[in-house]
């Protein structure tokens, strides 16, 4: 586990030597609060200017960053150099000689009159930034030429005086501060004693002091203290700091005192920025091993869930082209708006009447840090529901063994993936496929799909029902569908592959039991859902959090790449990585090379001769062994659980007082003539009909993992939404507004303090939230080991005890904990419309 920097350590910093970085979230634990949090205002920005950039990776910017003490503009301008530019036409003819000069000596090319060859350029491009950054002559053999050796040497000049004076308050050898040359020729040879202990990105306790006091802008008056922090120094860093510098380039210190700014910065309005450099150590070749070594691909894949890390052209071109269609969240916001201002038109005037909340207002305003994190939707209010206190009977009891005994197993699964990775058309397919679509619907939604340009989107189009789906050819919401066949029935999520619709997705996961990520095999395509912004890693991580128990890799669109066994075999050793890295172990994994759209490996179509390499089962076929693994259920488990039930749509019934509930029966069982409560509005309902299957036909019993829809009398069903649950009488669910919960963050843009609002997602159910208290950070592996209990800011990747508030007061969640329902206790928090932590509940009282 990295080490934790904590405020009060900071006296051993120097003495028992600086942290290594492993990773970026090493890293990120290193920094204090205030480091902290500079960092997460600075490096989104960074990244987005490194946009046009190749061969940089999260961590290397960081300590560069660190390494500039934060000074941001200096920071970009080196990396910048270090860096390579990413090939457009118009870049490279707009890049001067000098530019050109100075990137090719940063990627530390021999080669530095000749055009680098495509291959070395490639190579180069993959190479981390930091060994860039270190490989780049220091001392005496830095290039004279180069715009940052200018910029120094006149920066130098015009701060010496400033300099002298301060200098011999320091202690330093003027010798070291008056040679000419840029900033890095005062930087004195190698400390005695430090060779030892120097590997990886190191970075001394000075120099994160003085890092903090300039980005702070500090002022003159702060000098001193910086002398005696120097002064406080180790004698042998102090002795290695006076000795002038040496021309050995295998390591290096800085220790200069404060100097002037200004002069770099031309605009008149900007202060001049006293900076305080104390000391850096940094041995240059073992940093150059450092983070590359530590940081394995593996590793970095894992935790580079929603940022791209490949620089695949072509894959890259697929993806924005993916992306450059119009948003159908805009196509949704603009019809949002659009009924917004029908409804303006006809309610005019009733802006003004005033409506007072007296708790909302003894309450106060509730503050959010992001606009995006404010609840769309004002508090709506509960009304008060009698709660029934005794069970009814079942109107026509069964023979629950017996029912039991000859029932075939019951899957439900949601299909995952990549936008555009051929879900909707490969379960159009399977439905076509296994007769739960006839020919006479295929024929004419080929016809329909003809018409406007769109005949190969015929199959997605039985998942894909809305127009404005089909006219965008984009899946939104969720969508149901049951088949069966001889061996099980199933019902099919069909989950939006859209990055907009990942709360879609996450009420797809939250009821299945298994998942079959589509993964679009044809080139390139593959590449651009893994690495760039893409889903498949989102949804595979959402599938592991929301506690999906086997994962069928669908291999698509395999007819586009002659069902080429390499290419299987290439994707699958890429996502097995990823798969272990995230906790899904083989056995929870099968692959099936299929076509969707041409059928081979669906449902009973044979391969084309070509593909004589794959002999397991067609994705039905594996569908059906998952569900006899997974879905055995003995009459104990059965009839000795409460019944629990999670709703994901509702809606009114013919008569009044009735409604019809969808969802998936978590545990017990229930047959009509029960009665059960709805959680949060607590009303008690009569379940009138259980209803399976597209036809909606009677059933006379529901057991644990069936999805049905329960038509219930007595109902108010404005008072019922997606997300609720309902429970057999006599078992009460708890309606949450604060809770215990234990999470894994995942990469994080800024860290999770206390008060950072979120969405929180609790199977279909999604409020608004914030952190009330960092509890402590846990060992990943084994919660019960506590690494750390004063925190005051989570990082990327870190395991946390935390507890979380809902924002809305007056309707909670109803939620169970962990232990009382494996399914429904999971969590996941997203911010900004990136997944940013799951868990699982601990506690709903403390
Ligand atoms: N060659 C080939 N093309 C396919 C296959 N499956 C789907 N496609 C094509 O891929 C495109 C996208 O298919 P969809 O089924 O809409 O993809 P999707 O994953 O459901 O899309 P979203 O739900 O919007 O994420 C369509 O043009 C399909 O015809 C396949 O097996 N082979």
């Amino acid at each position: 586990m990295p080490q934790f920097y904590d405020d009060d350590d900071m006296d051993t910093d120097l003495q028992d030597g600086v942290p290594e970085f492993r990773d970026e979230a090493d890293f990120d634990d290193y920094l204090n609060d205030e480091e902290y949090q500079l960092m997460s205002e600075m490096f989104p920005r960074a990244k987005k200017e490194l946009a046009d950039y190749v061969g940089w990776d999260n961590l290397s910017v960081k300590v560069s960053i660190f390494d500039h003490e934060f000074n941001f503009d200096e920071a970009m301008i080196e990396l910048k150099r270090s860096l390579k530019k990413k090939k457009t036409e118009e870049a490279e003819p707009k890049m001067s000689a000098l530019e050109r000069l100075a990137r090719r000596r940063a990627l530390g090319g021999k080669k530095t009159t000749e055009t680098v060859s495509g291959k070395d350029a490639e190579e180069r491009s993959k190479t981390s930034l930091l060994s860039a950054l270190q490989k780049k002559p220091h001392g005496s053999e830095q290039p004279k030429s180069t715009l940052a050796t200018r910029l120094a040497a006149l920066q130098k000049k015009s701060t010496t005086s400033l300099k002298n004076t301060r200098d011999e308050g320091d202690g330093v050898s003027k010798k070291a501060i008056t040679s000419s040359g840029s900033l890095r020729d005062y930087i004195p040879a190698s400390i005695p004693g430090e060779n030892g202990n120097s590997k990886g990105s190191r970075i001394s306790l000075s120099s994160r002091l003085s890092a903090l006091q300039k980005a702070k802008i500090s002022v003159p008056s702060k000098a001193t203290s910086e002398a005696s922090e120097f002064q406080a120094q180790p004698e042998n860093v102090r002795k290695a700091a006076e000795e002038p510098p040496k021309p050995k380039n295998t390591s290096f210190e800085t220790l200069i005192s404060k100097f002037s700014l200004g002069s770099r910065h031309d605009s008149p309005n900007r202060p001049n920025l006293n900076v305080g450099i104390t000391k850096v150590v940094l041995s240059e070749e073992q940093s150059h091993k450092s983070c590359l070594s530590r940081l394995k691909r593996k590793q970095e894949e894992v935790f580079t869930v929603f940022y791209p890390d490949t620089n695949n052209q072509s894959a890259k071109k697929q993806a924005i082209s993916n992306f450059q269609k119009k948003s159908p969240d805009d196509v949704v916001l603009e019809a949002q708006k659009k009924a917004f201002e029908d409804i303006a038109k006809t309610t005019k005037g009733v802006e003004e009447i005033k409506i007072s909340d007296s708790k909302a207002e003894n309450e106060g305003e509730l503050e959010f840090e992001d606009e995006d994190d404010k609840p769309i939707i004002s508090e709506p209010a509960i009304r008060t529901h009698k709660k029934a206190l005794v069970p009814t009977k079942p109107k026509k009891p069964i023979d629950l063994e017996g029912y039991l005994q000859q029932k075939k197993p019951h899957l439900n699964f949601v299909v995952l993936g990549h936008v555009d990775a051929g879900k909707s058309t490969l379960m159009g397919r399977l439905l076509y496929d296994v007769g739960a679509v006839d020919n006479k619907l295929i024929r004419k939604l080929k016809k329909e799909s003809e018409m406007i340009g769109k005949s190969s989107f015929h199959l997605a189009w039985v998942m894909d029902q809305t127009s404005e789906e089909r006219s965008r050819g984009v899946t939104v919401d969720i969508c149901t569908s049951d088949f069966r066949t001889s061996g099980a029935t199933f019902t099919i999520v069909d989950a939006p592959g859209h990055r907009d619709f990942v709360p879609n997705a996450i009420a797809g996961v939250s009821q299945a039991d298994v998942a079959v990520l589509s993964i679009d095999c044809s080139t390139d395509a593959f590449e651009s859902g893994f690495n760039l912004d893409g889903q498949t890693k989102e949804h595979a991580l959402l599938a592991r959090s929301l506690g999906v128990r086997h994962l069928i890799v669908a291999m698509n669109k395999m007819d586009s790449v002659d069902w080429y066994e390499g290419r299987f075999e290439d994707i699958k050793y890429e996502l097995r990585n990823f798969f272990e890295d995230i906790g899904i172990k083989d056995d929870q994994l099968s692959w099936v090379p299929c076509s969707g759209l041409t059928g081979e490996g669906v449902y009973k179509k044979e391969y084309p001769l070509g593909q004589t390499w794959y002999k397991g089962p067609s994705l039905v076929g594996r569908l059906e062994e998952v569900s006899r693994e997974l879905q055995k259920y003995s009459f104990e488990d059965i009839s000795n659980t409460p019944f629990i039930f999670s709703i994901l749509e509702v809606t009114p019934g013919s008569k009044a007082n009735e409604a019809i509930v969808s969802g998936r029966v978590e545990s017990g069982h229930i047959q009509g003539g029960e009665t059960i409560t709805i959680y949060p509005s607590e009303q008690s309902v009569l379940v009138d009909q259980v209803l399976t299957g597209n036809n909606q036909t009677p059933s006379p019993v529901a057991i644990k993992g069936d999805f049905v829809s329960l038509k219930l009398r007595n109902a108010f069903c404005d008072d019922i939404q997606g997300g609720d649950l309902a429970a057999v009488v006599g078992y009460d669910i708890l309606g949450a507004q604060e809770f215990s919960a234990q999470i894994l963050t995942f990469n994080l843009d800024r860290p999770l303090l206390p008060g950072t609002s979120f969405m929180l997602f609790r199977g279909s159910c999604e409020q608004p939230a914030r952190v009330k208290k960092l509890v402590s950070v846990v060992d990943k592996s084994d919660a019960t080991k506590i690494l750390k209990k004063k925190v005051r800011h989570l990082g990327s990747k870190q395991a946390a005890i935390v507890e979380i508030e809902l924002v809305e007061k007056k309707r909670r969640v109803p939620m169970l904990t962990f232990e009382e329902n494996k399914h429904l206790g999971r969590i996941v928090l997203r911010k900004e419309g990136k997944t940013i932590a799951a868990g699982v509940v601990k506690t709903l009282e403390f």
